[in-house]
């Protein structure tokens, strides 16, 4: 069985887009940690304001273990959310998984970020753009360390960046069904 799908990637890089154009693409299911914590606990803002961060951080580890036991059991696309590379335990699930990291840049996604956007760790304050940059320093080789394969998506469409990973994906798969030593995390792409 092919094994799921898990995109990473700081706060507004496409993740919940470009994962469900990937799971239309390998007609796939679909599934967000983001959304699984709101229809489970309520919007994310309400929930850092109740149980704070560590809060949150709880119950999207308990999402992203949920999901990956749905892909290791079908065909399945999964879009984390910004943070959840945080836990280590969430990261080791990820690294044994195909994980594909989504690269931008402050420029790609500033205007996707400058104004609220239901992400309390950007809406806090006034400067949304410093707080991504900041955010983003400490995650950047989180993400790198997880992954499999780092796709940029500047200049890309969804479409486009949903055909590139599907594409990198079957040569994996197809490659593991002659060397199934390639699945084996420790044999992992040089980034
Ligand atoms: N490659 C792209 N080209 C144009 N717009 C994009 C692209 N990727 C994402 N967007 C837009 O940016 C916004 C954020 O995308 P999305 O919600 O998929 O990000 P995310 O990585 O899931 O963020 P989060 O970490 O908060 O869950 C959406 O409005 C989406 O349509
Ligand atoms: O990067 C982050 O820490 C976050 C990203 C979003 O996907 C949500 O998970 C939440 O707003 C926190
Ligand atoms: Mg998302």
């Amino acid at each position: 069985m092919r094994p799921g799908i898990f995109l990473v990637g700081p706060m507004a890089s496409g993740k919940t887009i470009v994962g469900r154009a990937v799971a239309a693409l390998l007609e796939a299911g679909f599934v967000d940690t983001d959304e699984k914590v709101v229809q489970g606990a309520g919007p994310i803002a309400g929930i850092f304001a109740e149980q704070g961060e560590a809060g949150f951080r709880r119950l999207e580890s308990a999402a992203l273990a949920a999901a990956a036991e749905q892909a290791d059991a079908g065909p399945t696309v999964v879009a984390t959310g910004g943070g959840a590379v945080l836990d280590p335990a969430n990261r080791a699930l990820l690294a044994g998984r195909f994980t594909v990291y989504l690269l931008t840049d402050l420029e790609t996604v500033a205007p996707r970020v400058r104004t609220a956007t239901g992400r309390p760790l950007l809406d806090a304050g006034t400067d949304a753009l410093q707080r991504w940059t900041d955010i983003f320093a400490v995650r950047e080789p989180l993400y790198r360390d997880c992954a499999q394969l780092t796709i940029d998506t500047r200049g890309a469409t969804p479409a486009e960046l949903a055909q590139a990973i599907v594409d990198a994906y079957r040569r994996r798969t197809d490659a593991a069904l002659t060397d199934p030593a390639l699945t084996d995390p420790a044999r992992r792409d040089p980034r």
